[in-house]
């Protein structure tokens, strides 16, 4: 079964209103390829989630950046997932490494979000990654494997789940892996499924790539056999993310 592309926009903690407003409209006008091609998912904060849902053309999805490991009650400060499932936010990011590094969100935790999220009906935009140090001390699969490890072991459905590779040195830097680098990865993190879940969930999950992901790199990238799409922060910000978009076509035509 093909994989279709999939582009995400993390738009993290940014934006006003104002400029929610303008970005959509800069979405809304986009020409991009039909979703038989491509699955577009946007990302805003929490609090813009109504707003961007509301005004976003139909054929892109939007997702919540985080959420609640469990069912909510006394957390303060935290959005449970079934407040998205009330509020018809059918995707989340889940381990993004901005929360596994700053917020100290362990490889256990993780996956215990990315399990109750499941169960109660959210899809799956799940984050791993290595730092530039354990990419350096040439211990990145042993990172990304114990990362996704976490998860399969919780998981046994992978229908819904998309696996972001997002390596920390790439995130924001301006300093893209080169495509080599991505596919190496990618086609590492398929073998690890196929070894670890089931050939049939290896061959069919996306694994999208992560990390300074721009119009003028995303071709190259999406070339590789193993890279499925992309989750896009700084870009996704710009109207060029509508070209980002385009290039599913880069698959289609492969
Ligand atoms: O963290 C990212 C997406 O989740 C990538 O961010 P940048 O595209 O800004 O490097």
């Amino acid at each position: 079964m093909a994989r279709k592309f999939f582009v995400g926009g993390n738009w993290k903690c940014n934006g006003t209103t104002e400029e929610v407003k303008k970005i959509v409209s800069t979405l809304n006008e986009g020409q991009v390829p039909s979703p038989d091609v491509v699955e577009v998912v946007i990302s805003p904060p929490f609090v813009y989630l109504p707003l961007v849902k509301s005004l976003l053309r139909p054929d892109f999805h939007v997702a919540a950046q985080n959420c609640w490991v469990k069912k909510g009650g006394a957390f303060t400060g935290e959005v449970s997932a079934e407040m998205l499932v009330n509020l018809g936010i059918p995707w989340v990011i889940l381990g993004h490494s901005e929360r596994r590094l700053i917020l100290n969100e362990s490889n256990e935790f993780v996956g215990d979000k990315v399990a109750y999220a499941l169960s109660q009906g959210l899809k799956v935009i799940a984050c791993v990654g290595e730092t530039l140090e354990q990419r350096e001390s040439g211990s990145t699969m042993e990172v990304v494997a114990a990362q996704t490890k976490a998860i399969a072991e919780r998981v046994k459905d992978w229908t819904d789940v998309v696996l972001a590779y997002e390596p920390v040195w790439a995130i924001g830097t301006g300093k893209v892996a080169t495509p080599a680098q991505a596919q190496e990865v990618h086609s590492e993190l398929r073998k690890w499924l196929k070894a670890n879940t089931s050939p049939e969930i290896a061959a069919t999950t996306r694994i999208i790539y992560g990390g300074s992901v721009s119009a003028a790199n995303c071709k190259e990238l999406a070339a590789q056999p193993d890279v499925d799409g992309f989750l896009v922060g700084g870009a996704s910000l710009k109207p060029e993310f509508i070209e980002i978009i385009k290039s599913a076509e880069v698959k289609k035509n492969a």
